[in-house]
């Protein structure tokens, strides 16, 4: 399964800029990227480059200063159930069961409840949490309790599915399982995904490109088309042409993460 060539996201000269006046902060230089139908994007850059903020404005939880973003030709105008997010902090409802917190958009949405029952199953399923149904949040590890805050955005069926760092608070064994879980549900799903992340590994693995950010304001630094064989698993992550693109990554990221630190100044200390 691949990108079919038709246009799903497009984000248009976007730039943001938090605050007014000396205390300004522009994230968000003029963005434009056009992501495809069933495309796995990720996006990276050093912390502070603005990724979050642009997954945000395409979640629409936060307005563009200038620019738009649409989604099938539609503006976005603010959060909807064509995009459903999922973020590194666990956002799971404490007082409601897996298998609820699962179900929880579609009986917003006023799905039968024998039809929202059989979704939430074939999702718990795909995620790997059969047997957990009635099981409450605190009572999940950390890889789980994101199974199913994954399991509850696709429950939704939204077009794009928008990831911020959503194994950020994960061991990296539990991490590398969770990339290979959420790629075979991408697979099955033919979802569109944007996946924010600083982890250059975790960014190559899963997507079709990868967004280089530059470091602020965030604008594209550059953007690496992932040519490797789907279906992957782990045993891709020591291919040459997977440690090439690691090379360009880490080369790019770094180079912008110094800039963010100022080292030229460190090193003439
Ligand atoms: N609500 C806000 N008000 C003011 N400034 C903000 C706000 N949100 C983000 N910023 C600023 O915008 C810039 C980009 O932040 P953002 O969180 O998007 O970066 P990031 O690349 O996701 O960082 P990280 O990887 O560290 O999470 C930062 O300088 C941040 O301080």
């Amino acid at each position: 399964m691949g990108a079919d060539n038709r246009e799903s996201l497009v984000i248009s000269d976007v730039t943001k800029v938090f605050g007014d006046g000396k205390k300004s902060v522009q994230a968000l230089d003029t963005i434009n990227l056009t992501i495809k139908n069933k495309e796995f994007v990720s996006i990276l850059g050093a912390s502070g480059c603005g990724k979050s903020t642009l997954l945000r404005i395409v979640g629409g939880l936060e307005k563009p200063t200038t620019g738009f973003v649409s989604l099938g030709g539609q503006k976005v105008t603010g959060p909807g159930p064509d995009r459903g997010m999922v973020f590194q902090s666990y956002t799971l409802f404490p007082w409601l069961s897996v298998k609820k917190n699962i179900e929880f958009g579609l009986k917003q949405k006023g799905v039968a409840s024998a039809k929202r029952s059989q979704i939430a199953n074939d999702y718990i399923e795909i995620v790997g949490l059969k047997g957990f149904e009635d099981v409450y949040p605190k009572a999940l590890s950390g890889g789980m309790k994101q199974r199913v805050a994954i399991a509850r955005a696709l429950a939704n069926d939204p077009e794009v599915l928008l990831l911020d760092e959503p194994f950020g608070a994960l061991d990296m064994q539990t991490r590398g399982l969770m990339q290979e879980l959420l790629l075979q549900v991408w697979q099955q799903s033919q979802k569109t995904v944007v996946l924010v992340t600083h982890d250059i590994d975790e960014a190559i693995f899963m997507a079709d490109r990868v967004v280089v950010m530059k470091s602020r304001p965030g604008e594209i630094k550059e953007i690496i088309d992932v040519d490797l064989p789907r279906p992957r698993d782990y045993r891709v992550r020591t291919s040459p042409l997977f440690l090439e693109y690691k090379a360009r990554a880490v080369d790019l990221v770094r180079n912008e993460s110094m800039k963010e630190l100022d080292m030229d100044k460190l090193t003439t200390l």
